[in-house]
């Protein structure tokens, strides 16, 4: 029985991908096999060392310590797309929020409960004034990151009639292949900045993009500029966003990642997390997250890792073992080496490597023991095996 422990809420379509003979799934399980997460901040002392492969229903991945994971063989997955269009659809009422009185016409006519029937109609007409706004067509806004989400706020922002221009120095060829080529292209953030009266941010939590969006980068931005953040909160320098919208820098800021400094700011429209909350992309994540984690479970393979390489072989015949190490040269030939000097005769093998892990796929003639799997472990640069 593999065990599977989860956190946070994880949606029961996915969670059935699991067949309850061959799996246990609980929030409750000390010594799982593997881990299947939304947003919970996992600590390494939270992941015992049963633990082979987490993944994480959703896009981002800041919440997992991915180095430790990579030094330990935990293989740690994420469901690229699979909540785009939730986030999507929330930027564009972020976009509308930011440009007419929604939300603070709501309160307004909220506060009018008292009033005397035959009154509202003559006081909602005099009020609604203080509620206009500006339209989004013809507009220009500035995507950060043309990843899955980008790329989809880029082309629904070209539908509406707005400009749209976008900077993402490391965009991959999938991702520019789903932009409309209608989407211009900025040389870098300030130039993309000083051209938008509405940005929006959809950038991983990575060194590269913490506080990206400071005082230098906010005083470059056109006059009252609308700045939406569905990414995450670190990715804006609060500090120097409050300045910004007290000098009228930046008219408006809506975010779905609420921070305690700007909780009284009238310009400020907060929102709990709730990019990916939709029924449809919790299902999605859930669905996407489990797949995977079965597939490398039951097989080796892996889709869809952020930190270990994509890797599939087909299981015909014999037994599977999996091996990680260091991406040096002669490790490899040493396992099969070690094979050879054990009699045990290969089958199939496939290797891969990404950046400074390799991985190999081993399917042999005979079923690894523990003495096998100990020798393995014990090639230099091998740091985790696996029968699978
Ligand atoms: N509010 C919410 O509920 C949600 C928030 N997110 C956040 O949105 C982020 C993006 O999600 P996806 O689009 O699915 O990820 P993605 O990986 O498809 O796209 C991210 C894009 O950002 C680009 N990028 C990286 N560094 C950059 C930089 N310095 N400047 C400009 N571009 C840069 C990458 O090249 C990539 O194209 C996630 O990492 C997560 O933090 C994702 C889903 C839901
Ligand atoms: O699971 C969630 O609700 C959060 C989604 C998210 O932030 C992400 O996918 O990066």
């Amino acid at each position: 029985m593999r065990k599977i422990r989860t956190y946070n809420q994880i949606a029961s379509r996915g969670l059935d991908r699991f067949s309850r003979d061959s799996y246990e799934v609980s929030s409750e399980i000390s010594q799982p096999d593997a881990i299947l997460l939304r947003s919970h901040k996992l600590s390494i002392d939270e992941i015992p060392q049963s633990v082979n492969a987490i993944a994480r229903a959703g896009a981002g991945v800041n919440n997992i310590p991915i180095d430790e994971c990579t030094r330990e063989g935990v293989v740690v997955f994420n469901t690229p797309g699979a909540n785009a269009n939730a986030v999507k659809e929330l930027v564009l009422a972020g976009l509308l929020l930011s440009s007419r009185g929604i939300a603070e016409g709501m309160q307004y006519v909220k506060g009018l409960a008292d009033t005397a029937p035959e009154q509202l109609n003559k006081e909602v007409e005099k009020g609604k004034k203080a509620y206009s706004g500006v339209e989004l067509t013809g507009k220009v806004l500035g995507v950060v990151g043309l990843g899955a989400i980008g790329a989809n706020v880029a082309n629904m922002a070209l539908e509406l009639g707005m400009e749209v221009i976008g900077f993402d120095p490391a965009i991959s060829v999938e991702a520019a292949w789903r932009l409309s080529s209608d989407v211009q292209r900025a040389e870098n953030l300030a130039s993309l900045l000083s051209r938008c009266d509405y940005v929006t941010l959809h950038v991983p939590a990575i060194d590269a993009t913490r506080g990206m969006i400071n005082s230098e980068a906010l005083a470059g931005a056109k006059a009252g500029l609308k700045l939406l953040n569905f990414a995450r909160g670190e990715i804006v320098d609060t500090d120097a966003l409050v300045v910004a919208l007290e000098n009228g820098q930046v008219g408006r800021y809506v975010s779905d990642f609420p921070s305690q400094l700007l909780m009284a700011n009238d310009k400020v429209m907060q929102l709990p997390h709730l990019g990916a909350s939709t029924v449809e992309a919790e299902e999605n994540c859930a669905v996407m997250g489990a797949n995977q984690l079965i597939d490398f479970l039951e097989n080796g393979n892996i889709k869809n890792s952020v930190n270990f390489p994509q890797i599939r072989m087909e299981r015909t015949k014999g037994y599977r073992v999996t091996f990680a190490n260091d991406n040096v040269p002669k490790v490899l030939s040493n396992v099969l080496a070690l094979l050879a000097d054990m009699n045990i005769n290969v089958i199939d093998l496939l290797n891969k490597s990404r950046n400074d892990v390799a991985y190999t796929i081993l399917d042999i003639e005979q079923a690894p023991d523990n003495e096998l799997l100990a020798a393995i472990a014990n090639v230099e640069h091998v740091f985790h095996v696996r029968a699978v």
